[in-house]
């Protein structure tokens, strides 16, 4: 592994390795269709089909040829004049340091615009940001890829859902909402791969981990061997409903399976996910779209799976089951003997490579020097509309927390600013992982410098076991001579990564004690809580904190983001994209309980916003700002609608995709300072299958620039599925029964109230899993799978847990 991965898996970790250091496996550069000997193939003719164009290429392959071209190092095929190609590359919030793609030390090339990590962007509220920070990324990288320093596919975006505060890769995601996630990663697909279906595609994005991946390393529970248990319904509402937005709603060219089991298969080599799911029930098509493995990820299902007795069995399974591409070598090594044994046959390994050669074709790689983005070079990368955007990104998603009035502060040349704490001079700490070499790094203490203030700044103590002496003394000098004392800290990824999931949310009893002690110097004190969210328990309530802010990780501008926001120079709006839960959230609950609901038996609080019952410190949805709204919600059209008459006016394939409401926000500031608002708009209401979600988010738009005084409208589109709600099958339903869709401007809460009347009607017919699962309602069991080793635990959870269900 480590000689196939080099120096760069260190860095796409966020392993602290220096990022100058990295290098990538050199692209091939591009086929020659003009003179090279695949220029009489048809695929190297533009005015064919796409498919047909790969299928030509595919059939002047020998089955050797074949079998050597389903890992992600692919060496082509030299005596066509095939260019080995490195499908492996990373572009998470920017073009990222990975296998495929090349910075160079100096000079061109030798940055990418490194834009907040997507749990920052997601708290922005604001899917036409994150079009635009898309678009950025796909030209860097198209950009990158004319100079053979990228590939075409970037493995890109995470959109597991954030459903516990533990993941060390939270981080990557843009949050614990289901709609939420599917709403923004349509966004950014249309923003990485240039629309919905362009006729060159711009790069090709990969949706991943498919699914049910979002434990790394908890309690001895390794992502490689997991075997996590979800019920239908809680994979229908909560933990598909991104990836669905990806192949059904956004046509995203791949899609990335994951190390763990779910339900007893691993899901590399799962047919009814694969399959029956991903491609026949979203209608992702069979022939131009691929599924790749995780790095690594088909050993897995050998060992520690044990879910096939041989190697080349494994490999055989994944490859059947519909997993186009090993991210590894295996499939290399093993399908050769699985092809002579009989185990995989050329159909199903042609049907592999063509599905991976038509998004080749796709993107224009077979289409010469006069294609479409061919032209993009180095000054398209970096550029100050780029920079502008990572700056704004990062502005848009600081969330304001608390306020006594202090914030904004107005920073004069005179002023003296104490600025402390272990993100106070933070450089590549504000990308988070999955980062390259950034166009520039702009820390807090930057910022600080450039508002013209006197700063005297003292790093403090950083992790656990840091209390005292030495780190103290710099701390109560520059809090003693400053006017103003602002702490930046939190946790990184130090402790939050990949491989890594947090063992606690607490502050550290360093930082606790320090940012006590600070405040009691009773000077304004402003609190940065930076990384992923801890329990703000100790500071919410204490008077000496004047502010708090969470900033997550910012990116390259995060410093002067941070800034701008601490003095009004761009007024807060942000809310935060998760839950903020307390401390003892993670003594309540095993990390691997992937259940959602609040269970009285196994004693789950339960998780996120719509279904924790304990109190958070910080609600999703939270974030203050420097000035008032109100909101009120135009009529609906009517007070009660008939289900039957709602579906017989529906005539979309995906029913859920019909269109319910078009509702008017009017939004307006009633105080003295310009700002943004997001417009959250939840549903909450009795019915469908009990216990109820307290609220779920349907729809949301961030609102720009209003103008103290002045009122803007936002228009919230609700669909028929933003009333559904899912059975225990996985079936999702509309319902008879009240509704209330609720706006929040924080404290007040304004909203509209309606029923459905009538039969519930079936929106969506969930493809159950194969016999041998369970028969009997899904999520009042847990089970242990179908898959050839699965064994059928069925254990009953007390009625008294689904009161009605
Ligand atoms: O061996 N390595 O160096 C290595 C590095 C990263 C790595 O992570 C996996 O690879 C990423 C591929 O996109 C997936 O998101 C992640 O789960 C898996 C393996």
């Amino acid at each position: 592994m480590a000689a196939l991965l080099s120096l760069s898996a260190l860095a796409l970790l966020g392993a602290g390795a220096s990022a100058q250091t990295f290098t990538g496996t050199a692209q091939g550069g591009f086929p020659d269709c003009v003179n090279g000997p695949l220029s009489n193939n048809t695929v190297c003719d533009k005015s064919a089909d796409p498919v047909a164009r790969a299928k030509a290429l595919v059939a002047a392959f020998t089955v050797a040829e074949k079998l050597n071209l389903t890992g992600n190092n692919s060496p082509g095929v030299p005596r066509l004049g095939l260019p080995v190609y490195q499908w492996w590359q990373e572009a998470l919030h920017g073009v990222a340091s990975s296998p495929g793609v090349t910075f160079n030390a100096t000079g061109q090339f030798d940055s990418a615009t490194s834009f907040p990590q997507p749990i920052l962007m997601g708290a922005a509220f604001d899917d036409e940001l994150i079009q635009s920070v898309a678009e950025v990324v796909s030209t860097e990288a198209r950009a990158f890829n004319n100079y053979g320093r990228a590939g075409l596919d970037f493995w890109t975006p995470n959109i597991n859902p954030y459903r516990d505060p533990r993941w060390g890769r939270g981080q990557e995601t843009p949050g614990e909402d289901p709609y939420h996630l599917s709403s923004y990663v349509h966004s950014l697909i249309m923003g990485l791969q240039g629309g919905e279906d362009p006729e060159i595609r711009k790069i090709t994005a990969t949706c991943k981990h498919f699914a049910g991946y979002d434990v790394e390393s908890w309690n001895g529970n390794l992502r490689y061997q997991n075997d996590v248990q979800i019920p239908q319904r809680d994979l229908v509402e909560y933990y598909l409903p991104s990836f669905r937005s990806c192949a059904r709603d956004s046509n995203v060219g791949a899609f990335m399976c994951t190390y763990s089991a779910l339900n007893g298969v691993p899901t590399c080599a799962d047919p009814w996910l694969l399959n029956d799911v991903l491609r026949e029930h979203w209608g992702w098509t069979n022939e131009e779209q691929w599924v790749t493995s995780d790095c690594d990820s088909i050993q897995n299902i050998f060992l520690p799976h044990n879910f096939s007795d041989t190697r080349q069995g494994a490999a055989a399974a994944a490859l059947n089951a519909g997993t186009d591409l090993d991210c590894g070598t295996y499939y290399q090594h093993h399908l050769p003997l699985a092809y002579s044994e009989g185990l995989i046959n050329q159909t199903t390994v042609d049907q592999a490579l063509v599905r991976l050669y038509t998004s080749l074709v796709r993107t224009g790689y077979f289409d010469g020097p006069n294609a479409m983005y061919r032209n993009l070079t180095w000054s398209d990368v970096g550029t100050t509309h780029a920079q502008q955007l990572a700056l704004r990104a990062a502005e848009e998603g600081i969330t304001l927390l608390k306020n006594d009035g202090t914030l904004p502060l107005s920073i004069s040349n005179g002023t003296k600013i104490a600025l402390i704490g272990s993100w106070a001079n933070a450089t590549t700490q504000m990308q988070g992982n999955y980062y390259g070499v950034p166009t520039y790094l702009h820390s807090p203490l930057y910022a600080a410098q450039q508002t013209g203030a006197q700063v005297f700044y003292a790093q403090g103590p950083g992790g656990q076991g840091d209390p005292t002496t030495d780190h103290w003394l710099p701390v109560w000098s520059a809090a003693s001579k400053a006017d103003i004392i602002i702490y930046v800290g939190g946790v990184d990824i130090s402790v939050e990564a990949e491989g890594m999931d947090r063992e606690d949310i607490n502050w550290t009893g360093a930082q606790v004690d320090i940012i006590g002690e600070l405040a009691m110097y009773g000077k304004p004190m402003i609190l940065a809580q930076m990384g992923d969210q801890l329990d703000n328990t100790p500071f919410v309530n204490n008077p000496n904190i004047s502010a708090l802010i969470w900033g997550g990780y910012p990116g390259q501008d995060g410093g002067v983001a941070l800034f701008n926001i601490i003095t009004g120079k761009t007024a807060p709006a942000g809310r935060l994209p998760v839950t903020q839960y307390p401390a003892h959230y993670i003594s309540d609950i095993p990390m691997t309980d992937m259940t959602l609901r609040p269970n009285a038996t196994t004693g789950s609080p339960g998780r996120t916003y719509k279904w924790y019952n304990g109190t958070a410190v910080y609600e999703f949805g939270y974030g203050m700002h420097y000035t008032k709204f109100s909101a009120d919600i135009s009529p609906m059209s009517k007070s009660s609608y008939d289900i039957s008459s709602l579906l017989s006016g529906c005539n979309e394939t995906y029913k859920d995709r019909c269109a319910f409401e078009s509702i008017s926000v009017n939004v307006h500031n009633t105080g003295n300072v310009t700002s943004d608002y997001a417009a959250l708009g939840f549903l909450a209401g009795q019915f469908g299958p009990s216990p109820y979600p307290k609220k779920s988010l349907v729809n949301y738009q961030r609102l720009h620039s209003i103008a103290a005084g002045s009122s803007q409208t936002a228009t919230l589109n609700l669909t028929l599925g933003s009333l559904s709600r899912v059975d225990d099958h996985g079936n999702t339903y509309l319902y008879p029964g009240d509704y209330a869709l609720m706006i929040d401007t924080m404290p007040e809460l304004t909203m509209v109230n309606f029923t459905l009347t009538g039969q519930p009607a079936c929106l969506d017919e969930w493809p159950q899993p194969p016999s041998g699962g369970p028969t009997i309602p899904p999520s009042d069991y847990f089970y242990g799978g179908y898959g050839s080793r699965g064994e059928f635990p069925v254990i009953a959870a007390s009625e008294e847990l689904y009161p009605g269900a």
